[in-house]
């Protein structure tokens, strides 16, 4: 018998600037569709055996940025459920030819927002000194790359989690309506 082999693919890959709740909202999201949830950061984390933050300070963000583009080409390879990327895993070249043949959602927030939610969560090495310039100048360096690979954009400013996460599984199941994760 041959069997052709069946191509696993994210149901949705989920990008935009940290703090824009890739992990909240992709986390909520995959818990909503009864799939499961994969994040690239976390991917990475655990080749290296520690947190993002010390391997930028010991390794540097260069070797992340490797750590990263592998990290997405296996998950984008082997994951069927909801996928985030770390918020600069875009600006590789090869990430972007492979993002461009998936589901891309862009979750948008503005800067102010931003600048509230970094603050609340775990450490960001990017975002370690004056993080509200810091954020400006990357969010202003990659939106034109956010964009460009989105295939659906939300915007995330003063929305709730949980409403948000309805809006974006319902635009999933219009623009897919014969996945198995979306029966009738
Ligand atoms: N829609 C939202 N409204 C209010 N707070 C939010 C929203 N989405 C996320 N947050 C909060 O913002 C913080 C950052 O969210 P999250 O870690 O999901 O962002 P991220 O895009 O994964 O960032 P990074 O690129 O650094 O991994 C968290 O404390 C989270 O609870
Ligand atoms: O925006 C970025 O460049 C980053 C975002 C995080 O998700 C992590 O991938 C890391 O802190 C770098
Ligand atoms: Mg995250």
């Amino acid at each position: 018998m041959i069997m052709n082999s069946v191509r696993r693919a994210p149901v949705a890959v989920l990008i935009g600037p940290p703090g824009s709740g890739k992990s909240t909202i992709g986390s909520l999201l995959a818990e909503r569709l009864g799939v499961p949830f994969r994040d690239t950061d976390t991917d990475v984390e655990g080749t290296a055996g520690k947190p993002i933050g010390d391997i930028f300070v010991e390794d540097g963000e260069a070797h992340f940025r490797e750590l990263e583009a592998a990290a997405v080409r296996t998950a984008l390879d082997d994951h069927d459920g909801i996928l985030s990327v770390g918020g600069g895993a875009i600006l590789n070249p090869a990430t972007q030819a492979l993002l461009a043949t998936h589901t891309v959602i862009y979750l948008q927030v503005a800067l102010d927002q931003a600048v509230k939610r970094v603050g609340l969560a775990s450490a960001r090495p990017l975002l370690v000194l004056n993080p509200r310039s810091q954020l400006r100048k990357l969010m202003e360096e990659r939106r034109p790359l956010y964009e460009q690979l989105a295939t659906l954009t939300f915007p995330t400013d003063d929305r709730d989690p949980e409403d948000l996460t309805t809006e974006i599984a319902t635009a999933l199941t219009t623009l897919h309506p014969e996945s198995p994760e979306n029966p009738e």
